[in-house]
C-alpha cells in the first residue's frame, strides 16, 4: 500500500480578486497555482500550507480555513496525492516573487483556466462560491483528466 502524498494548496482571496501564483519551474511549470506543497515530517498539514504560502508569496495568513480535499491519481503512477485546499481573506504582507512562483492578482471574473491545472475549472466555482467540496481526478500525463468525481460536502 502507497501511502498517499500530503500535499498543500492555499488561495488568498479578495472580495473581487484571488491570488494565483505562476510556477516558474519543476513541477507544473508555466501554470497558474495556488500556493503549496508538500507536508514535511513533524509539522502539521496547516503548519506546512502556512509554510508554503510565506515561502512561495511572501504573505502569512491569518484566518486559514480548509475548504477542500482533492485526490489526484496519474495513469502509471501508484502514489496518490491528497491536497488540502485552503482560502485565507486576511494575511500580513505583500505579494513577493520568490525562485519558485511569481505571484498575480486575477479578477475572479477572469480567471486564466487555459494556463492552470485542467481540473482547475470543475472545482474553482465551487471554491469562490464558499463551498466545502471534496474531488478525485484521475489524470493520464498532466493535462489530461481521465475522469473525475466532485461533489459539494457539509463538513470536511
Ligand atoms: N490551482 N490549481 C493547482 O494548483 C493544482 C490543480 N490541480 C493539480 C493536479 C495535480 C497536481 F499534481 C497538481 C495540481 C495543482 N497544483
Amino acid at each position: 500500500m502507497v501511502a498517499n502524498k500530503l500535499l498543500t494548496l492555499v488561495f488568498v482571496r479578495e472580495p473581487t480578486r484571488i491570488l494565483l501564483g505562476l510556477k516558474k519551474r519543476g513541477f507544473g511549470m508555466g501554470r497558474w497555482n495556488g500556493f503549496g506543497g508538500k507536508v514535511e515530517t513533524g509539522e502539521t498539514i496547516i503548519q506546512a500550507a502556512l509554510r508554503e504560502l510565506q515561502e512561495e508569496s511572501g504573505l502569512k495568513a491569518k484566518n486559514l480555513q480548509e475548504v477542500g480535499l482533492l485526490k489526484f491519481e496519474f495513469v502509471g503512477d501508484p502514489q496518490l496525492l491528497e491536497v488540502h485546499v485552503f482560502t485565507s481573506s486576511e494575511y500580513e504582507g505583500k505579494p513577493t516573487e520568490s525562485s519558485e512562483m511569481k505571484p498575480q492578482w486575477y479578477d475572479i471574473d477572469s480567471i486564466p483556466f487555459d494556463k492552470m491545472w485542467p481540473d482547475d475549472k470543475w472545482w474553482f466555482p465551487l471554491l469562490l462560491k464558499g463551498s466545502k467540496f471534496s474531488g478525485y481526478f484521475l489524470f493520464e500525463g498532466h493535462d489530461d483528466v481521465l475522469n473525475y468525481t466532485l461533489e459539494e460536502v457539509d463538513s470536511l
